[in-house]
């Protein structure tokens, strides 16, 4: 197997500091030779990743970074940090510095990369309400680096993917009774054109197989459990195969994610955050990440969260955070060989 390999180092923002995305990018870092991965700098705090890093017993060198050209002659034998605030680190005690902290770093980290002082973005896990607090006014990470780029938050199309599938949640961080609602046609033409798009771009897939699921117990059993199957989402699939996208559905959502059946489809395109993100962690749940498609710059994340309850403990494990830079740093290495 080829390993692709970025120009430049990748960025990671610190992600909450009570949470374990500090010692996670501690942890990627220790494995960084075995796990083959591409040079990468932390956006945070040093002292606090220090620490964290030591209450899982790594006693790995973490070195300060005053500009993002300074990481790759560091990365090889210390962890190169970019401080960008302070803030302690109390493991599971979420606070409005912490936050701060976390914002700025998800700021500071995502410039760097749109300026291409960094080949992509990785980000570490936030917990949306604490940010919220503080007035972050976005629904998560996701629109967040969209506005940033320019993009709107339709065209960022949020992708879960593991070693056995990926999954597009068309709706994401919305309540459950609001999703018929915000379903249409459009919404799941434009988002799964985006995915194919996206899957060739940036995963080298050439002719991108797309399986639809349905709203409704049985895709709708002829109207008899819901109507959105056969006015929503069947022209939807019928406008992607018009635009010659390999698309099938409505598909009935219960038996779309077994063995035989994933084999058949390159992603999955889901009605809802559940009914996407589900499978994805029953299966890969420790290799999962969070890619935002149709962005200008590359952004991956660990498909877990804060994880408070277990921040500090030395429990958490590191690959899907391992696996989410892997990805980032093959996609930017894929556009920059494209041109
Ligand atoms: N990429 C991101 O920024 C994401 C952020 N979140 C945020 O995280 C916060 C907590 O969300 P939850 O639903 O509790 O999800 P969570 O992923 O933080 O935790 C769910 C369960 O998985 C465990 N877990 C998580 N990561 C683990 C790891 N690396 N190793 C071992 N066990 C692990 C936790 O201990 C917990 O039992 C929320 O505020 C949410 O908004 C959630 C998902 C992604
Ligand atoms: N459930 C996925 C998630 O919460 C990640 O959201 P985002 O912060 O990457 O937009």
């Amino acid at each position: 197997m080829t390993v692709r390999i970025p120009l430049l180092p990748l960025a990671i923002s610190l992600g909450d500091p009570a949470g374990v995305g500090p010692e996670l990018i501690a942890a990627a870092w220790a494995q960084r030779e075995a796990e083959g991965l591409p040079p990468f700098f932390a956006v945070g705090n040093r002292d606090l990743i220090e620490a964290a890093a030591r209450s899982r017993g790594l006693a790995i060198p973490v070195v300060a970074i005053a500009a993002p050209d300074e990481a790759a002659a560091v990365f090889p034998h210390a962890l190169p940090v970019l401080d960008v605030g302070t803030a302690p680190w109390a493991p599971g005690q979420p606070d409005d510095a912490g936050a701060a902290l976390a914002l700025r770093a998800l700021e500071v980290a995502t410039s760097l990369v749109k300026q291409g002082a960094a080949a992509a973005l990785v980000t570490g896990p936030i917990a949306k309400s604490r940010l919220a607090r503080i007035g972050f006014n976005q629904p998560g990470q996701t629109e967040f680096v969209a506005e940033a780029c320019g993009i709107t938050p339709e065209n960022a199309v949020m992708m879960l993917a593991g070693p056995n599938l990926r999954v597009v949640p068309v709706t994401v961080h919305v309540a459950l009774r609001d999703v018929p609602f915000l379903l249409s046609t459009e919404l799941i033409r434009s988002r799964s054109a985006i995915a194919a798009a996206a899957l060739t771009r940036d995963f080298g897939v050439a002719n991108p197989r797309l399986a639809v699921a349905a709203l409704n117990p049985h895709a709708g059993e002829d109207g008899r459990m819901g109507h959105e199957d056969a006015e929503v989402i069947a022209p939807a699939v019928a406008a992607l195969k018009a635009a010659g996208i390999d698309a099938r559905g409505p598909l009935p959502a219960d038996t779309m994610f077994h063995a035989e059946a994933r084999a058949t489809y390159d992603a999955a395109i889901c009605m809802y955050h559940d009914q996407a993100l589900i499978p994805i962690k029953v299966l890969d749940f420790d290799e999962g990440v969070n890619v935002t498609l149709g962005l200008p710059i590359i952004r991956t994340s660990p498909d877990h969260g804060t994880a408070f309850g277990i921040a500090g403990t030395g429990t958490a494990r590191p690959g899907a955070t391992v696996a989410a830079i892997r990805m980032a740093g093959e996609c930017a290495a894929r556009r920059a060989t494209a041109g």
